[in-house]
C-alpha cells in the first residue's frame, strides 16, 4: 500500500478543490433527488439519459483504478476518492475530521448532517454507515502522529438508533504502545450518546511516517 506525492503548489491545490467540490456537491444533492423524487416516468427516464450523458463526458479522460492516497509534497492530504472524507467521493457523507493534539482529552472530532441516503432503520441511520464514520475518525485519531495506523479490530456498541440528521463524533486514543493505539469514540446527538467504539489500530511494520496531522483531514 502506497501514499502518492503530488508536486502541486498551494494555488494548483486550491483550484483543484474549487474546481471538483462543486461537483461532488452536485453529485450528492443528484443522490438525494434520485431517492426522494415523485415525479412521472417521463421525467425520470430523461433524467436517466441525460446523466448517462454526462457520466460518458467524464469517462473521455480517466485514470485507471482508484484515486489512491495522495499527499501535496507539503504533506497536504488529498484521499479525495475516500469512502468517508473523499472531496471527490460523492457517497461520503463528506466528514471533514478536525484534528488537536495527541494529548487533548479529545484528539479528533468530526460534525457530519446524515441525509437519505445514510438510512438503515426508518429515519435513522443505517448500523453499517455507524460503523464506517467510526473506523475514519479513530483511524485519523490513531494516526494524529504521522505514523498510519489501520483498523486491527473495531467493537461497536449501539446504544440507541442514530437518527438521520446532524450528530457529532468524538475520538480519544488513551493507549499508545509502539505500533498499536488503542482508540475510543462516542456519537453524540443533540449532546446525547447513541453509538459507542472501541478499536486497536496498528501501523503496520516498516511503515514510514507522514508529516504530523493537524487541523482538519481534508
Ligand atoms: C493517511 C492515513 C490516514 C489513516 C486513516 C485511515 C482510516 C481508515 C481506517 C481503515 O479502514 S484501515 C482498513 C481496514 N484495516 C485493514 O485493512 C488492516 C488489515 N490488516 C493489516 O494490514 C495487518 O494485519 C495489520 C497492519 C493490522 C497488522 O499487521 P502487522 O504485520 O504489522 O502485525 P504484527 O503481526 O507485526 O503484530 C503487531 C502487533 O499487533 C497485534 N495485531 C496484529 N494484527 C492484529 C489485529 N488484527 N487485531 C489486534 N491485534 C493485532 C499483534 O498481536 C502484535 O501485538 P504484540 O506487539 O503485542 O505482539
Amino acid at each position: 500500500m502506497e501514499f502518492t506525492y503530488e508536486d502541486l503548489t498551494a494555488d494548483e491545490y486550491h483550484h483543484r478543490v474549487a474546481v471538483y467540490q462543486p461537483l461532488t456537491a452536485a453529485l450528492r444533492e443528484l443522490l438525494d433527488a434520485v431517492i426522494r423524487t415523485e415525479v412521472d416516468d417521463a421525467t425520470v427516464h430523461s433524467a436517466t439519459e441525460t446523466i448517462s450523458e454526462v457520466t460518458a463526458a467524464l469517462r473521455a479522460q480517466q485514470i485507471p483504478g482508484a484515486y489512491g492516497v495522495r499527499h501535496t509534497a507539503e504533506g497536504r492530504g488529498m484521499a479525495w476518492g475516500n469512502a468517508v472524507i473523499g472531496l471527490r467521493n460523492a457517497i461520503a457523507p463528506p466528514l471533514t475530521v478536525v484534528r488537536g493534539s495527541v494529548t487533548d482529552p479529545v484528539v479528533a472530532h468530526a460534525d457530519v448532517e446524515l441525509g437519505a441516503a445514510y438510512e438503515g432503520p426508518p429515519g435513522h441511520v443505517h448500523g453499517g454507515v455507524v460503523s464506517l464514520l467510526f473506523d475514519q475518525v479513530l483511524g485519523e485519531a490513531a494516526s494524529m502522529t504521522g505514523l498510519p495506523s489501520y483498523t486491527g479490530t473495531l467493537t461497536i456498541r449501539y446504544l440507541r438508533p442514530t437518527p438521520l440528521g446532524p450528530l457529532r463524533i468524538e475520538a480519544f486514543t488513551p493507549e499508545r504502545d509502539g505500533r498499536k493505539t488503542l482508540a475510543r469514540a462516542a456519537m453524540l446527538v443533540d449532546g446525547a450518546v447513541t453509538a459507542e467504539a472501541e478499536g486497536l489500530f496498528i501501523s503496520p511494520r516498516g511503515m514510514t511516517p507522514l508529516h504530523p496531522f493537524a487541523g482538519e483531514s481534508r
